[in-house]
């Protein structure tokens, strides 16, 4: 069976820590194929020492079947320089990108079926003279496709974005009727062939307070988005007209929908985080190949203290084995 591909990122955070977790779940958590790490494997002795966990690390040679209980398939990727936990440095950022840069190719030339991330510090990235957004934009520029879409999903709620990582100033400029027809899209694709929904509910907020208040608060909603709905529903998609999001946000609503899209990263994770911060997962829509992640960042003041919790990178494991497995 073709493994899932593990970035442990940033190497100060807890990628590290998390990612020595999954080594001691019990078999009915643990998934059905090869989970293959990467990280310096001295890094993660180190800090499984320090953990005081007792990990053993095999090197991936192809093995076909999870590791025992207790272990963990390593692909060595060696660090620029050591690292104090908890302490940035920028000289490890090339560390960082080559996880994803082998992680990504792994799964463009059939080696891996699916990549599962651990967070990084986009900063820190920038800090060594690297342009980085996120992970997000960085596998959509290595797959060579024109847009992906950011979606967190917990048990009860799926919210997708329209935009990603823009300075806050940047977004309203950056939503044209060309990107809300091609986010949309790429969200009715992946809910029907990732999750199974056959006609989705969409529920889409506006960008201003009020959705605009009829154009009295803006007028995006009017020039921008509602033709860009009123297209999609003419095919027949079910997403009605542009919400405020906080009348959209409310159980009532929320109940019958099977997706939201939000404008803007801060429109849409707060709620998200706040009704399942820990348990959630991101996904990454419109990409060749599966990938998700956890729903937190790198919590440098964690490192190595032992009381960082793995449940979302859990989750977000067993969600790639979920969707590697439906694409069999
Ligand atoms: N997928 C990714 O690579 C992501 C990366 N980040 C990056 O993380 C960096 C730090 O971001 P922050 O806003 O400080 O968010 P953060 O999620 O790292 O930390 C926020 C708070 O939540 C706690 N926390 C986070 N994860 C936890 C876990 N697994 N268990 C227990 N407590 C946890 C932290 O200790 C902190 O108090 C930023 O550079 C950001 O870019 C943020 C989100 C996603
Ligand atoms: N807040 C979630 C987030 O920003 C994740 O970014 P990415 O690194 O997965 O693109």
């Amino acid at each position: 069976m073709l493994p899932l591909y593990l970035t442990t990122g940033e190497p100060a955070g807890i990628g590290i820590d998390i990612t020595l977790a999954l080594a001691a779940l019990p078999f009915g958590q643990r998934i059905d194929r090869p989970l293959v790490v990467l990280a310096d494997p001295a890094l993660m002795l180190r800090r499984a020492r320090k953990l005081g966990l007792d990990v053993n690390l095999i090197d991936y040679m192809g093995q076909e079947i999870p590791a025992p209980i207790g272990s963990l398939y390593i692909r060595p990727v060696p660090l620029r320089v050591s690292v104090v936990d908890g302490q940035l440095n920028p000289l490890n950022a090339p560390y960082v990108l080559e996880q994803l840069s082998v992680a990504a190719d792994a799964c463009l030339h059939g080696r891996a079926a699916g990549v599962v991330t651990a967070p990084v510090q986009k900063s820190v990235i920038n800090e060594a003279g690297i342009a980085f957004s996120g992970h997000t934009e960085y596998f959509q520029e290595r797959a060579g496709v024109a847009k992906v879409v950011m979606m967190l999903a917990t048990r009860t709620l799926r919210v997708a974005l329209a935009t990603t990582h823009l300075p806050l100033r940047a977004v309203p400029d950056a939503i044209t009727p060309a990107l809300l027809t091609q986010i949309l899209t790429i969200l009715i694709h992946d809910l029907r062939t990732k999750f199974a929904i056959a006609q989705p509910k969409i529920l889409v907020c506006g960008l201003n307070p009020h959705a605009g208040e009829g154009g009295y608060l803006g007028r995006e909603e009017i020039e921008v988005i509602e033709p860009v709905l009123a297209e999609f529903r003419a095919q027949g998609i079910d997403v009605g007209h542009a919400l405020p999001a906080d009348t959209l946000f409310t159980p009532r609503l929320l109940k019958d929908a099977d997706a939201v899209l939000a404008m803007y990263h801060d429109q849409g994770l707060p709620v998200l985080k706040a009704l399942g911060f820990g348990e959630a997962v991101n996904i990454t829509l419109g990409l060749p190949f599966i990938r998700t992640s956890v729903d937190h960042g790198t919590a440098l003041d964690l490192a190595g203290t032992g009381r960082a919790e793995a449940g979302s990178l859990v989750v977000a494991v067993q969600l790639a084995n979920e969707l590697a497995n439906a694409h069999l």
